[in-house]
């Protein structure tokens, strides 16, 4: 059941970030915080990563609750054991779930992690996309760990 609280932690600190930006700066606002490497920029995406399909906001909830949906029930599968994983996929409900109620509410995505990693300019995130960027990495590798141990 605990598990549910660290996705309540992820929604709490996603929103409140998200309610920060949008009440302390302009749209488009850059600050720096590292040169040439982190800046908060207030931004907005009416897509999913890299502004793809632009707009399709049911489409987003449809994929949004199967994902909170498939997410929910693996949790409750998994039972006792398999603490990590359950960690793992309460960072993605989190992270799902911020920017589902960003969808619902705003019709679009508050960003404004700003980041250049190697003078690339990667997309402006938020919390919620690092949780589930998260998630999915921690659920590949417990899975894909678990998985080397059960074949020895
Ligand atoms: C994180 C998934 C994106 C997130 O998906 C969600 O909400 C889920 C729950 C619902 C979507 C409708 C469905 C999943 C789409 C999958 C996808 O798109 C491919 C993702 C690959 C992934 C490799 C693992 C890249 C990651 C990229 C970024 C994040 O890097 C940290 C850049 C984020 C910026 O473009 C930012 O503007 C995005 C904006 O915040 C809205 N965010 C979303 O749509």
């Amino acid at each position: 059941m605990w598990y549910y609280l660290i996705a309540l932690f992820v929604i709490a600190l996603d929103q409140l970030t998200k309610w920060i930006v949008v009440q302390k700066m302009e749209y488009g606002e850059s600050i720096t915080v590292i040169e040439n490497f982190f800046y908060i920029t207030s931004h907005r995406n009416r897509g999913a990563a890299w502004g793809i399909l632009e707009g399709k906001m049911w489409f987003f909830y449809l994929i949004t609750i199967i994902v909170i949906g498939a997410i929910i029930v693996y949790i409750q599968k998994l039972g006792k054991k398999e603490a990590r994983l359950k960690v793992a996929l309460a960072f993605m409900l989190g992270g799902a779930i911020g920017n589902f109620i960003d969808r619902v509410v705003r019709k679009e995505v508050v960003d404004f992690i700003d980041t250049y990693i190697f003078s690339y300019n990667y997309p402006i995130f938020n919390i919620a996309d690092s949780a589930l960027v998260i998630g999915v990495i921690l659920v590949c590798v417990f899975t894909l760990f678990d998985g080397k141990k059960e074949s020895k």
